[in-house]
């Protein structure tokens, strides 16, 4: 891998210190600049090659095209949906997260939730600092025995289902991706969601924000579920649409809900917020010391992997944009420029053979170039090294996480 020249980064969140710390002693100048509106961001982001991100910062295509130097986006958490990763591969500008370094504190809280939801402990602490002794009002109801469905069973989908069989709640779930032999080496029965809804005493979703997972909770799919039924979002908003999840806890279909991400953030339509049965927090999923620590140091390391050249980890845009960063692609790439500069003379040209004499005489190390590549991969394939090299290409492939499978083993 090709190393990429970053003296610049802008940290534009709350990122554990340490990030900082070792971006700058790896030469580094780190700026760290929060709350910045858009417009603020668009003006400052072109002073800089690399910018780290939490949730908040909002990577919109408008963003990146004001990026003129930016060659790196880091992400210090899992979800990737609040960059414009299409608009950053298209500026060659590589997107890196840290997945995994999170999930535990996220499944956590998920589990924090649950337990909630059961005994209604949220709202019999309220009680009690209103001076109240409620006792009645705020009979609950085992987990034990419960049934839990999970929808996603990845990282965190699998961290909760371990965690709450231990309170003895049999766990099932479903996932498009995930083979059910796996899940079921982890306690988890998968089966199709039309079986599931009515199965399930709580559900709780674990899946990215996508067009397949928006709305997966809905009216219809309310209605296939048991009565009472309790559900949590620690993913994203969205994915239990936030309407029919209020007619669900209005009508009593839904016997509550535990929130930790909305469509909107902060949620200005406080109705969810507000509802009894509601128990909600800003977003705090990953906002534990230690997830924090594990996502602020490790997007500070593969940064600074990927600018001394030695390997590119967590780059979702990987696959499209990796094989630009390999020494052989180097030679093909800039053989294709040079070609492409003749190619462009020849087109502007009335009479292209003068154009193209007119390009290597006014261009001649345009020219020379375009000789070197053409000679040096003349002396490759006289080595025979082409077959090595095709190999070597689709070994780096295989091992691009570009797998969710592959990628979480
Ligand atoms: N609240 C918070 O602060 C945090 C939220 N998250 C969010 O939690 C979610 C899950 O994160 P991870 O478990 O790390 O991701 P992951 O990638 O390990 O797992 C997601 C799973 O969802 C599955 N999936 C995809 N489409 C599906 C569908 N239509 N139905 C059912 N399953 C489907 C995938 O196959 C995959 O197994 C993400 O949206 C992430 O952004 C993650 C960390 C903290
Ligand atoms: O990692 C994720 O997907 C999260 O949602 C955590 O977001 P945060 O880093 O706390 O803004």
């Amino acid at each position: 891998m090709a190393p990429v020249c970053v003296r610049r980064i802008l940290i534009s969140e709350s990122v554990d210190p340490c990030c900082k710390k070792i971006l700058q002693e790896n030469g580094i100048e780190v700026t760290e600049k929060q709350n910045l509106t858009k417009d603020e961001l668009v003006a400052e982001i072109k002073d800089y090659e690399g910018l780290v991100v939490r949730s908040a910062t909002k990577i919109t295509a408008e963003i990146i095209n004001a990026a003129d130097n930016l060659k790196i986006i880091g992400r210090a958490g899992t979800g990737v949906d609040n960059v414009d990763v299409d608009a950053a591969t298209k500026k060659g500008i590589i997107v890196m997260n840290t997945p995994g370094g999170n999930t535990v504190s996220a499944a956590e809280l998920t589990c924090a939730m649950i337990i909630s939801l059961s005994r209604h402990v949220p709202q019999a602490v309220m009680s009690m600092k209103a001076g109240k002794w409620e006792r009645k009002k705020f009979m609950g109801s085992e987990l034990y025995g419960k049934v839990l469905g999970i929808i996603g069973l990845g990282r965190i989908g699998k961290e909760v289902a371990t965690r709450m069989q231990s309170f003895g709640m049999k766990t099932i779930g479903y996932d498009p991706i995930t083979p059910p032999e796996v899940s079921a080496t982890w306690g988890v029965e998968q089966m199709s969601l039309e079986q599931l809804w009515p199965q399930c005493d709580y559900i709780t979703v674990h899946t990215p924000l996508m067009p397949s997972t928006t709305g997966l909770l809905n009216d219809a799919t309310f209605a296939e579920c048991k009565k009472g039924v309790k559900v949590v979002n620690c993913a994203r908003g969205g994915i239990i649409d936030e309407d029919a999840l209020l007619r669900a806890l209005e009508s009593g279909q839904c016997g509550g809900a535990g929130l930790d991400v909305f469509v909107e953030e902060p949620p200005k339509n406080r109705a969810l917020v507000d509802h009894f049965n509601v128990i909600s927090c800003p977003h705090l999923g990953a906002s534990t010391r230690e997830a924090q620590a594990r996502c602020g140091q490790e997007i500070a390391l593969q940064i600074v992997d990927m600018l001394k050249g030695r390997e590119l980890v967590g780059a979702v845009n990987a696959q499209v944009l990796a094989h630009s960063f390999s020494p052989e692609s180097h030679l093909w790439i800039r053989l294709g420029e040079a070609l492409g500069a003749v190619l462009r003379s020849c087109t502007t040209s009335k009479q292209p053979y003068d154009q193209l004499m007119f390009f290597f005489q006014s261009n001649l190390v345009c020219g020379l170039q375009l000789f070197t590549h053409l000679y040096s991969w003349v002396i490759l394939l006289a080595q025979f090294r082409v077959s090595t090299l095709l190999k070597g290409t689709a070994a780096r492939c295989e091992a691009q996480p570009c797998d969710l499978w592959v990628q979480r083993q």
